[in-house]
């Protein structure tokens, strides 16, 4: 069965590029249905178009607070009818309400290597605490921020004379390979625990 995954993005979209890529072989067992931005104009709209992806725009800045705007969101996102929601380079934080309505079945890519630098900035937290490897993680999202079960992670080196621009650099290419194939093992994963589930029903 191929999942139906929704695309939450609020900038470039480079991580919906490769998921995009990844989901153009046949093999891949995901479709991309609908991209959703909280930010109107941003590239990743056009990457979604230009591959003939439906996208809408839930503009944050549009609505009095964010329990509207994630009404608003969850609207949209419903009526795509997922069975995975993907946050790539997402930047709102989701109230408890709206995650567990999708619980379990949201990913997120983080810069680093969780659960070392959570929130924002995570390049100049990794060179402030002087750390040799860092990264990137696909992990499933919880209404903790930046916590959830990890699907995957992907370590690079931090090499010396590093900026924040060259370790993101470092660390985004790793996030483009990573993303795919942590969504491939968590549709597959589930694919399999529904048929085991049958099993026992038949
Ligand atoms: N309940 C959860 N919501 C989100 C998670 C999560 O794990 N649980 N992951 C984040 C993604 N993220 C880091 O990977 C992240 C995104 C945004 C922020 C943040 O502080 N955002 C600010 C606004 C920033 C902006 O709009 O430029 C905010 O929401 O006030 C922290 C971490 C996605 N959501
Ligand atoms: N906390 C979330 C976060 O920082 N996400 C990060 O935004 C960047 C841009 O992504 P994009 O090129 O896919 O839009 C990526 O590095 C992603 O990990």
């Amino acid at each position: 069965m191929t999942a139906r995954v929704a695309v939450l993005i609020s900038g470039s979209g480079s991580n919906l590029q490769a998921l995009l890529e990844a989901c153009a072989d046949e093999a891949f067992p995901a479709e991309i249905v609908k991209v959703v931005s909280n930010r109107p104009g941003v590239y990743g709209l056009e990457r979604a178009a230009a591959a003939g992806v439906r996208t809408e725009v839930i503009d944050h800045k549009a609505y009095e607070g964010r329990a509207p705007f994630e009404a608003a969101l969850r609207g949209s996102l419903e009526e795509a009818a997922p069975d995975v929601i993907c946050l790539a380079g997402f930047m709102r934080v989701l109230a408890a309400d709206f995650v567990r309505a999708f619980e379990g079945r949201m990913l997120n890519i983080h810069p680093s290597l969780l659960p070392a630098f959570r929130g924002l900035h995570t390049h100049r937290q990794a060179l402030e605490a002087g750390v040799k490897i860092a990264g990137c993680t696909v992990h499933v999202v919880t209404p903790a921020l930046d916590d959830g079960p990890i699907v995957g992670q992907a370590a690079v080196p931090v090499l010396p004379g590093d900026t924040e621009d060259s370790l993101a650099a470092r660390i985004l290419k790793a996030e483009h390979r990573l993303y795919p194939a942590a969504l491939r093992a968590f549709v597959e994963k589930r694919a399999a625990e529904a048929e085991g589930a049958s099993l026992f029903v038949v």
